[in-house]
């Protein structure tokens, strides 16, 4: 791409509240560098494309960008969030896609830059209401984790979604593709790993397992509670990660039981079995001593531990259903404007004849958000704002 002097270049933008718009294009000005949002992806004129002009050097930059890009629409705005964040809000969508992040600075794009050694932003879809946290299950190898997990699954079908990992151990004979782990190539996870598709992944028991972005993100979409059967070290990843989980550590009532339910379970061969019963030793010093664990289970009778994992996850008796809280689908027209308040967004409509939109002004609240790429932002909360009882204060509140 060639050279624009900054002044020039952003003067083909309208001016609005840190937003300037050209058609279907959207330039956002972060330090030195403006970021230009909207056109055509490098990889797909259907996708939203994003490309750096920096205006230190006069140079186009196309930086790597990560995450789940959005689908192009006619028109959207951004917003600047934090200096580190833009909101992107997508016309014509339904709520479900009408709120994107493109993260800039956040420490998840410092690390990532540090590793590619280039330019990177990343893309993370937001998400309405406040599906409760993902929960990572740990614990060595015969446990009972995956006991655990089922008893749970089966007795909540439509409140937990289990977060199917990828995998290059062979399959055990009751295991499906799909289903129990996505069972993989070295070479091709290997190579999705480098490509940022992964929240986490580790070396485990000779082999290579991990979580990827979307294995998570599919249940969260499903507006279902995640859980993840990980191994200690990819539990110390997600910790580190912008996935905000409960970390539950499953433990045997002795080694020697350990020992005895995975002969029982036969589903390894002897030298397997030797090489899961080592590091148990291991992964049980550290599950119990690292701090990293917000419960310790002790897995001796099932069904008193199962309870027990009931009680720390707010199952009590009645609930059984998933607890929604999204508010209404929305539609925003392609034109509408933006203003940001503190941690409110102000989204109007415009006059109603002229779109289909049920409501005229939307106000996002993002004081509740969390999360972030390469995932999903969750936490959004919409509601629609009546001009004629809604006021916004002084103090920016919208009473
Ligand atoms: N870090 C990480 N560990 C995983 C993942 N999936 C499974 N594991 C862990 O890998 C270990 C071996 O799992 P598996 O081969 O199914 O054997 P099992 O634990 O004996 O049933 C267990 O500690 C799992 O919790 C993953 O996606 N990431
Ligand atoms: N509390 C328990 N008491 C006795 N056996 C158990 C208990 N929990 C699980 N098991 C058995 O131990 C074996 C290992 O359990 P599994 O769930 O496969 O462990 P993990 O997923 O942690 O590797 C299975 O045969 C399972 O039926």
């Amino acid at each position: 791409m060639g050279e624009a002097p900054a002044d020039s270049f952003l003067g083909d933008f309208l001016n609005g509240v840190d937003l300037k718009s050209k058609g279907q294009e959207t330039a956002i000005c972060v330090g030195s560098k403006i970021y230009v949002i909207g056109g055509a992806d490098l990889e797909s004129t259907s996708l939203i494309g994003v490309r750096i002009f920096d205006k230190s050097s006069g140079e186009w930059i196309n930086p790597i960008v990560l995450g789940t890009k959005p689908k192009l629409s006619n028109g959207h705005s951004a917003v600047l969030l934090n200096g580190d964040r833009i909101l992107v809000i997508k016309g014509n969508s339904n709520s479900d896609d009408c709120f994107w992040f493109l993260e800039v600075g956040t420490p998840f794009i410092g690390e990532q830059e540090r590793t590619y050694g280039n330019e990177v932003v990343a893309w993370s879809k937001g998400v309405l209401g406040n599906v409760e946290k993902p929960i990572v299950i740990s614990g060595p190898s015969g446990v009972g984790k995956g006991t655990l997990i089922s008893k749970l699954m089966i007795e909540f079908p439509s409140m937990f979604g289990f977060s199917v990992s990828h995998t290059t151990r062979a399959p055990r004979e009751k295991e499906q593709n799909g289903i129990h782990y996505h069972f993989s190539d070295r070479s091709v996870m290997e190579s999705d790993i480098k490509d940022g598709k992964f929240l986490e992944f580790a070396s485990v028991h000779g082999n290579l397992y991990g979580t990827s972005v979307e294995a998570v993100e599919v249940v969260a979409d499903a507006g279902k509670r995640c859980i993840l059967d990980i191994d200690v070290q990819g539990a110390r990843s997600v910790r580190a990660s912008s996935l905000d989980a409960i970390f539950i550590f499953i433990s045997p009532p002795s080694f020697e039981e350990l020992e005895k339910r995975l002969r029982a379970r036969a589903t390894e061969t002897e030298e397997q079995i030797q090489k899961r019963l080592r590091n148990a030793r291991a992964e049980l010093e550290q599950g119990q001593s690292s701090g990293l664990f917000d419960h310790i289970l002790v897995n001796d009778d099932l069904e008193s531990c199962y309870e027990n994992l009931k009680k720390i996850l707010g199952l009590t008796e009645g609930v059984k259903t998933a607890r929604k809280t999204y508010p209404e689908l929305v539609d925003l027209p392609i034109e509408h404007s933006v203003s940001k308040i503190d941690q409110r967004i102000l989204i109007n409509c415009g006059a109603a004849e002229y779109h289909k939109a049920s409501n005229n002004m939307y106000a996002l609240d993002l004081s509740l958000l969390k999360g972030g790429a390469p995932g999903r932002t969750r936490g959004l909360n919409l509601y629609v704002v009546n001009p004629s009882t809604d006021c916004v204060n002084g103090d920016n509140q919208l009473s």
